[in-house]
């Protein structure tokens, strides 16, 4: 359980965390980023290690599992939707990972 809710982020927040997240972007009122992987077999193996991070985060995105890709876009429900650090630190997490699995 998180000490205190996370706050929202102001919009110039969001825009200078994106410029340290190259791929990523606000859509519809989220963090998203599309990954393309070698295979079916890589991007299942990608999925399953994020939410083995997300876990460990207690937080969690929504995990698009396609032919070859993963897609995540992440807000934090307890902030009404709203986009916080805690997605920021996820997707930080997320782009630490991605290379291990190919993902580009
Ligand atoms: C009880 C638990 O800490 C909460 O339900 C966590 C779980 N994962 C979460 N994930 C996201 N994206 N937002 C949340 O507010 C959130 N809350």
């Amino acid at each position: 359980m998180p000490a205190e809710p996370a706050e929202p982020l102001s919009p110039q927040e969001i825009e200078d965390r994106l410029a340290g997240l190259p791929g990523w972007s606000l859509d519809d009122g989220r963090l998203t980023r599309s990954y393309r992987l070698g295979s079916h077999f890589a991007a299942t193996a990608m999925v399953v290690h994020v939410a083995q991070v997300q876990e460990e985060l207690d937080h969690h995105s929504d995990l698009t599992l396609g032919y070859n890709t993963v897609s995540v876009a992440v807000h934090t429900h307890s902030a009404g939707g709203a986009v916080t650090a805690k997605d920021v630190e996820l997707a930080h997490k997320i782009e630490d990972l991605a290379p291990g699995h190919g993902a580009h």
